[in-house]
């Protein structure tokens, strides 16, 4: 039996992952926090997230799984760190700084993150990964659609997607099929207004806030008269639950590093 402890217990993707794991073969919730006080989620009681440290501690589950902000998530990864507890992080949104704090708790503990668990958008970054080598010279446009609720933009995965962008063209540059080798990564243009004009090999971002959308990620690569599309659309928080539920039955009792969704299959 995995011993599922969770942070962020009264937010969206909190519930869904109690809910989820709850009712998962060979899963049991032992410990589920929250900021602010709530009523029982699925059944579970919720404690203060002040309390963490000292819950995992006493409790010692197998594996924490986080979704909340990027500030509580790096302290929640190092209280992981310290208590020899896996973590499996889907918050999004974190600076570089506290990046290196949780690459460091890394260095004492598994810990997976990923911007997005729907297996959906694991394949779709592959096919954003093909289609950009074999249209190296196409526009490339990027576009997010997320619920009125959401803090940070882009979005983890569309930053995801424009990594794997900025990857295969860098490899292109490297094996001497364009340029130079050493060019800078492409330019991120955020928004457009005014006097514009498209510079080359610019990739243009669009995050879109409204209603309950739970998740939409579109990559646009347009040229020699002809446009292709490769969308994702997230209908239900249960796939995001879902994935990262298997990403950790995937983690537990690996040794201590740093992965990726990708890892799991
Ligand atoms: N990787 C993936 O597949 C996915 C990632 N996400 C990411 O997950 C994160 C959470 O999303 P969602 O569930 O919709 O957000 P919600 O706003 O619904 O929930 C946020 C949770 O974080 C807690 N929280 C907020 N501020 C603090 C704080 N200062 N200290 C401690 N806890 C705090 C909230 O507690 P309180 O109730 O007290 O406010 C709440 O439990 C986001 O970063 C989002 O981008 C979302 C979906 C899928
Ligand atoms: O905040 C959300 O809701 C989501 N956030 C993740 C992101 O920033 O990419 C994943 C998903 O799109 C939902």
């Amino acid at each position: 039996m995995i011993e599922v402890a969770v942070t962020g217990a009264g937010g969206h993707m909190g519930r869904e992952v109690i809910e989820a794991a709850t009712h998962r073969d060979g899963m049991a919730v032992t410990l589920a926090v929250n900021r602010t006080a709530v009523d029982p989620v699925a059944g579970h009681e919720v404690a203060d997230e002040a309390d963490l440290p000292r819950l995992l501690d006493d409790r010692d589950p197998d594996v924490l799984v986080d979704f909340t902000l990027p500030d509580p998530s790096t302290r929640y990864v190092e209280a992981c760190a310290d208590a020899g507890v896996a973590a499996v992080v889907g918050t999004t949104g974190f600076s570089d700084d506290q990046l290196a704090r949780i690459a460091d708790a890394a260095e004492s503990v598994p810990v997976l993150r990923a911007s997005n668990f729907a297996r959906g958008v694991m394949a779709l970054r592959r096919a954003v990964r093909e289609a950009v080598a074999a249209l190296p010279d196409y526009d490339i446009e990027l576009t997010e659609t997320h619920h009125n609720r959401k803090r940070d933009a882009p979005s983890g995965t569309a930053l995801s997607i424009l990594d794997d962008v900025d990857e295969v063209r860098a490899e292109r540059r490297t094996s001497g099929s364009r340029t130079e080798s050493g060019e800078e990564a492409a330019d991120r243009v955020h928004g457009r207004e005014g006097e514009q004009p498209r510079e080359d090999g610019e990739v243009g971002v669009h995050a879109r806030r409204a209603g309950d959308v739970t998740g939409e990620h579109e990559l646009l690569l347009a040229g020699n008269h002809e446009v292709l599309t490769l969308t994702h659309r997230a209908e239900s928080r249960g796939v995001f639950a879902a994935g990262a539920l298997d990403a950790a039955d995937w983690l537990v009792g690996r040794p201590a590093g740093e992965y990726d969704f990708e890892d799991t299959i």
